[in-house]
Protein backbone atom coordinates (compact mmCIF):
# COMPACT_ATOMS: atom_id res chain seq x y z
CA UNK A 1 0.00 0.00 0.00
CA UNK A 2 1.79 3.43 -1.07
CA UNK A 3 2.71 5.43 1.71
CA UNK A 4 0.21 8.52 0.82
CA UNK A 5 1.15 12.31 1.39
CA UNK A 6 -0.57 13.74 4.47
CA UNK A 7 -0.20 16.24 7.05
CA UNK A 8 1.82 14.03 9.67
CA UNK A 9 5.52 14.07 10.71
CA UNK A 10 6.20 10.91 8.51
CA UNK A 11 4.12 12.42 5.10
CA UNK A 12 3.99 16.13 5.47
CA UNK A 13 4.60 18.79 3.66
CA UNK A 14 8.19 18.78 4.02
CA UNK A 15 8.24 15.13 2.70
CA UNK A 16 6.33 15.91 -0.31
CA UNK A 17 9.63 16.67 -2.48
CA UNK A 18 10.35 13.07 -2.61
CA UNK A 19 7.29 11.89 -4.66
CA UNK A 20 6.91 15.17 -6.05
CA UNK A 21 9.86 17.38 -7.02
CA UNK A 22 8.16 20.04 -8.54
CA UNK A 23 7.37 20.88 -4.92
CA UNK A 24 10.82 22.23 -5.40
CA UNK A 25 9.68 24.35 -8.08
CA UNK A 26 9.66 28.11 -9.64
CA UNK A 27 6.22 28.96 -8.86
CA UNK A 28 4.86 26.97 -6.08
CA UNK A 29 2.17 27.70 -3.41
CA UNK A 30 1.18 28.87 -0.75
CA UNK A 31 2.99 32.42 -0.32
CA UNK A 32 2.95 35.21 1.92
CA UNK A 33 1.46 38.10 0.12
CA UNK A 34 3.36 40.92 1.68
CA UNK A 35 0.28 43.98 0.80
CA UNK A 36 3.09 46.57 0.52
CA UNK A 37 4.79 44.64 -2.21
CA UNK A 38 1.61 43.98 -4.20
CA UNK A 39 1.61 46.16 -7.12
CA UNK A 40 -2.12 47.63 -8.07
CA UNK A 41 -2.84 46.87 -11.47
CA UNK A 42 -5.77 48.89 -13.27
CA UNK A 43 -6.17 46.65 -16.28
CA UNK A 44 -7.28 43.70 -13.46
CA UNK A 45 -11.24 43.74 -13.89
CA UNK A 46 -13.98 42.51 -11.45
CA UNK A 47 -14.60 38.84 -10.45
CA UNK A 48 -17.35 37.76 -11.75
CA UNK A 49 -18.75 34.40 -10.17
CA UNK A 50 -21.93 32.87 -11.25
CA UNK A 51 -22.35 29.93 -9.59
CA UNK A 52 -26.20 27.73 -10.00
CA UNK A 53 -26.53 25.65 -6.98
CA UNK A 54 -28.59 23.13 -8.89
CA UNK A 55 -25.36 21.64 -9.53
CA UNK A 56 -23.93 21.04 -6.62
CA UNK A 57 -23.62 17.23 -5.70
CA UNK A 58 -22.00 15.75 -2.72
CA UNK A 59 -19.97 16.58 0.27
CA UNK A 60 -16.66 14.15 0.71
CA UNK A 61 -13.67 13.57 3.52
CA UNK A 62 -11.36 12.33 1.07
CA UNK A 63 -8.86 12.17 4.00
CA UNK A 64 -7.27 15.31 3.36
CA UNK A 65 -10.25 17.87 3.70
CA UNK A 66 -13.87 18.25 3.14
CA UNK A 67 -14.62 18.59 -0.34
CA UNK A 68 -18.11 19.77 -1.79
CA UNK A 69 -18.12 18.46 -5.50
CA UNK A 70 -20.25 20.43 -8.26
CA UNK A 71 -21.30 18.69 -11.79
CA UNK A 72 -19.07 20.66 -14.27
CA UNK A 73 -20.00 19.29 -17.74
CA UNK A 74 -21.38 22.17 -18.72
CA UNK A 75 -20.85 26.26 -17.84
CA UNK A 76 -23.36 25.78 -15.06
CA UNK A 77 -20.87 27.67 -12.14
CA UNK A 78 -18.24 30.01 -13.88
CA UNK A 79 -15.76 32.45 -12.77
CA UNK A 80 -14.96 35.13 -15.28
CA UNK A 81 -13.30 38.56 -15.35
CA UNK A 82 -10.46 39.37 -12.92
CA UNK A 83 -7.14 37.70 -14.02
CA UNK A 84 -8.26 35.46 -16.32
CA UNK A 85 -9.28 35.28 -20.13
CA UNK A 86 -12.02 33.10 -20.93
CA UNK A 87 -14.30 31.43 -18.71
CA UNK A 88 -13.60 28.54 -15.78
CA UNK A 89 -15.80 26.08 -14.76
CA UNK A 90 -16.21 25.29 -10.45
CA UNK A 91 -15.18 21.53 -9.90
CA UNK A 92 -15.03 22.04 -6.21
CA UNK A 93 -14.64 23.85 -3.09
CA UNK A 94 -12.82 22.78 -0.20
CA UNK A 95 -11.08 23.84 3.08
CA UNK A 96 -7.89 24.15 5.05
CA UNK A 97 -7.71 25.10 8.59
CA UNK A 98 -5.70 24.42 12.13
CA UNK A 99 -5.48 22.59 15.35
CA UNK A 100 -6.11 26.23 17.39
CA UNK A 101 -7.30 29.61 15.72
CA UNK A 102 -3.65 30.84 15.33
CA UNK A 103 -3.06 29.17 12.42
CA UNK A 104 -4.90 26.74 10.09
CA UNK A 105 -4.75 29.57 6.50
CA UNK A 106 -2.30 28.34 3.74
CA UNK A 107 -1.34 31.81 2.25
CA UNK A 108 -0.38 34.35 5.04
CA UNK A 109 -1.08 38.15 5.28
CA UNK A 110 2.55 40.31 6.14
CA UNK A 111 2.74 37.12 7.81
CA UNK A 112 -0.71 36.44 9.62
CA UNK A 113 -2.67 33.61 9.85
CA UNK A 114 -6.00 33.05 9.62
CA UNK A 115 -7.74 30.07 11.23
CA UNK A 116 -9.10 28.70 7.93
CA UNK A 117 -8.90 29.17 4.20
CA UNK A 118 -11.52 27.69 1.89
CA UNK A 119 -10.42 27.35 -1.56
CA UNK A 120 -13.42 27.12 -4.56
CA UNK A 121 -10.98 25.63 -7.80
CA UNK A 122 -11.87 25.93 -11.44
CA UNK A 123 -10.79 24.97 -14.13
CA UNK A 124 -10.10 26.58 -18.17
CA UNK A 125 -12.83 25.06 -20.54
CA UNK A 126 -10.17 25.86 -23.15
CA UNK A 127 -9.41 22.16 -21.78
CA UNK A 128 -11.62 19.50 -22.11
CA UNK A 129 -11.82 18.65 -18.60
CA UNK A 130 -10.35 19.09 -14.81
CA UNK A 131 -7.44 16.66 -15.32
CA UNK A 132 -5.96 17.95 -18.81
CA UNK A 133 -6.40 21.15 -17.78
CA UNK A 134 -4.41 20.84 -14.68
CA UNK A 135 -1.17 19.93 -16.10
CA UNK A 136 -1.62 23.41 -18.47
CA UNK A 137 -0.04 26.45 -17.03
CA UNK A 138 -3.40 28.47 -17.24
CA UNK A 139 -5.34 25.39 -16.89
CA UNK A 140 -6.72 26.14 -13.17
CA UNK A 141 -7.95 29.15 -10.97
CA UNK A 142 -8.16 28.86 -7.22
CA UNK A 143 -10.50 31.75 -5.38
CA UNK A 144 -9.32 31.74 -1.85
CA UNK A 145 -11.16 33.09 0.79
CA UNK A 146 -9.70 33.55 4.36
CA UNK A 147 -11.80 32.89 7.67
CA UNK A 148 -11.76 34.74 10.49
CA UNK A 149 -13.51 34.06 13.97
CA UNK A 150 -16.15 36.05 14.50
CA UNK A 151 -19.79 35.85 14.37
CA UNK A 152 -21.64 32.26 13.75
CA UNK A 153 -21.54 32.07 9.79
CA UNK A 154 -25.00 30.71 8.88
CA UNK A 155 -24.10 29.67 5.50
CA UNK A 156 -21.22 27.97 6.52
CA UNK A 157 -23.55 26.17 8.93
CA UNK A 158 -24.54 24.45 5.79
CA UNK A 159 -21.68 22.79 5.68
CA UNK A 160 -21.20 22.32 9.09
CA UNK A 161 -24.27 20.48 9.66
CA UNK A 162 -23.54 18.00 7.55
CA UNK A 163 -20.24 16.74 8.86
CA UNK A 164 -21.06 14.38 10.95
CA UNK A 165 -21.95 12.28 8.07
CA UNK A 166 -18.36 12.19 6.67
CA UNK A 167 -16.36 12.28 9.66
CA UNK A 168 -13.90 9.40 8.60
CA UNK A 169 -11.82 9.28 5.34
CA UNK A 170 -13.24 8.01 2.22
CA UNK A 171 -17.33 8.83 3.35
CA UNK A 172 -19.75 11.08 1.55
CA UNK A 173 -23.31 12.42 1.74
CA UNK A 174 -25.42 14.04 -1.12
CA UNK A 175 -25.07 17.90 -0.64
CA UNK A 176 -27.69 19.18 -3.06
CA UNK A 177 -28.86 22.65 -3.78
CA UNK A 178 -25.68 24.44 -2.04
CA UNK A 179 -24.73 28.05 -3.54
CA UNK A 180 -21.36 28.74 -3.12
CA UNK A 181 -21.44 32.49 -3.55
CA UNK A 182 -22.67 32.74 -0.29
CA UNK A 183 -19.44 31.82 0.85
CA UNK A 184 -18.09 34.97 -0.49
CA UNK A 185 -17.33 38.06 0.95
CA UNK A 186 -19.22 41.15 0.54
CA UNK A 187 -16.21 43.07 -1.86
CA UNK A 188 -14.31 40.80 -4.31
CA UNK A 189 -11.20 42.66 -4.12
CA UNK A 190 -8.30 40.70 -4.51
CA UNK A 191 -4.56 39.55 -4.91
CA UNK A 192 -3.78 37.56 -7.56
CA UNK A 193 -0.29 35.84 -8.76
CA UNK A 194 0.87 32.69 -10.57
CA UNK A 195 1.18 29.54 -8.57
CA UNK A 196 0.15 26.06 -7.90
CA UNK A 197 -1.87 23.35 -6.09
CA UNK A 198 -1.14 23.42 -2.68
CA UNK A 199 -1.63 19.78 -2.44
CA UNK A 200 0.02 16.84 -4.26
CA UNK A 201 0.62 16.63 -7.32
CA UNK A 202 1.54 20.60 -6.81
CA UNK A 203 1.06 21.02 -10.09
CA UNK A 204 2.03 25.03 -11.77
CA UNK A 205 -1.19 25.48 -13.01
CA UNK A 206 -3.04 27.88 -10.87
CA UNK A 207 -3.98 31.49 -11.35
CA UNK A 208 -4.49 32.24 -7.37
CA UNK A 209 -7.00 35.13 -6.50
CA UNK A 210 -7.05 35.60 -2.68
CA UNK A 211 -9.68 37.83 -1.35
CA UNK A 212 -8.62 40.59 0.35
CA UNK A 213 -11.76 40.33 2.57
CA UNK A 214 -12.45 37.46 5.13
CA UNK A 215 -15.83 35.83 6.27
CA UNK A 216 -16.58 34.94 9.77
CA UNK A 217 -16.59 31.48 11.59
CA UNK A 218 -17.70 31.12 15.08
CA UNK A 219 -15.13 29.14 17.21
CA UNK A 220 -17.49 26.63 17.53
CA UNK A 221 -18.22 26.04 13.89
CA UNK A 222 -14.12 25.96 13.58
CA UNK A 223 -14.62 22.78 16.65
CA UNK A 224 -16.51 21.21 14.27
CA UNK A 225 -14.09 20.96 11.46
CA UNK A 226 -11.82 19.53 14.00
CA UNK A 227 -13.70 16.99 14.85
CA UNK A 228 -13.09 15.40 11.17
CA UNK A 229 -10.54 12.36 10.93
CA UNK A 230 -7.85 11.66 8.27
CA UNK A 231 -8.09 8.32 9.33
CA UNK A 232 -11.05 5.47 8.16
CA UNK A 233 -13.61 4.32 10.01
CA UNK A 234 -12.09 1.17 12.29
CA UNK A 235 -8.54 2.68 12.33
CA UNK A 236 -7.05 4.31 15.27
CA UNK A 237 -8.88 8.13 15.25
CA UNK A 238 -6.78 10.61 14.20
CA UNK A 239 -8.05 13.98 14.24
CA UNK A 240 -8.50 16.75 10.97
CA UNK A 241 -6.58 19.65 12.00
CA UNK A 242 -3.68 21.65 10.54
CA UNK A 243 -4.09 20.27 6.89
CA UNK A 244 -2.24 23.32 5.59
CA UNK A 245 0.87 23.66 3.58
CA UNK A 246 3.13 26.75 4.90
CA UNK A 247 4.58 29.26 2.48
CA UNK A 248 6.56 28.62 -0.12
CA UNK A 249 9.38 30.57 -2.02
CA UNK A 250 8.22 33.50 -3.87
CA UNK A 251 11.33 32.70 -6.68
CA UNK A 252 10.92 36.30 -8.56
CA UNK A 253 7.30 36.47 -8.82
CA UNK A 254 5.10 39.54 -8.89
CA UNK A 255 1.62 39.79 -6.67
CA UNK A 256 -0.94 42.16 -8.55
CA UNK A 257 -3.45 43.55 -6.68
CA UNK A 258 -6.89 44.66 -7.92
CA UNK A 259 -7.58 48.02 -5.24
CA UNK A 260 -5.28 50.20 -4.10
N1 LIG B 1 -5.42 23.39 -2.16
S1 LIG B 1 -5.57 23.39 -3.74
O1 LIG B 1 -4.44 24.10 -4.33
O2 LIG B 1 -6.86 23.93 -4.13
N2 LIG B 1 -5.42 21.86 -4.16
C1 LIG B 1 -6.15 21.17 -5.01
N3 LIG B 1 -5.95 19.87 -5.34
C2 LIG B 1 -6.88 19.42 -6.27
C3 LIG B 1 -7.69 20.65 -6.54
O3 LIG B 1 -7.19 21.70 -5.67
ZN1 LIG C 1 -6.86 24.00 -1.03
Amino acid sequence: MPHDWGYGADNGPDTWHEKFPIANGPRQSPIDIVTGEARYDPELRPLTLRYDPSVSLDIINNGHSVQVTFSDDKDASTLTGGPITGTYRLKQFHFHWGSSDDKGSEHTVDGKLYPAELHLVHWNTTYPNFGEAASKSDGLAVVGVFLEIGAANPQLQKVIDVLDAIKAKATQTSFADFDPTTLLPNTLDYWTYDGSLTTPPLLESVTWIVCKKSISASPAQMEKFRSLLFSVEGEPECQMVDNYRPPQPLKGREVRSSSK
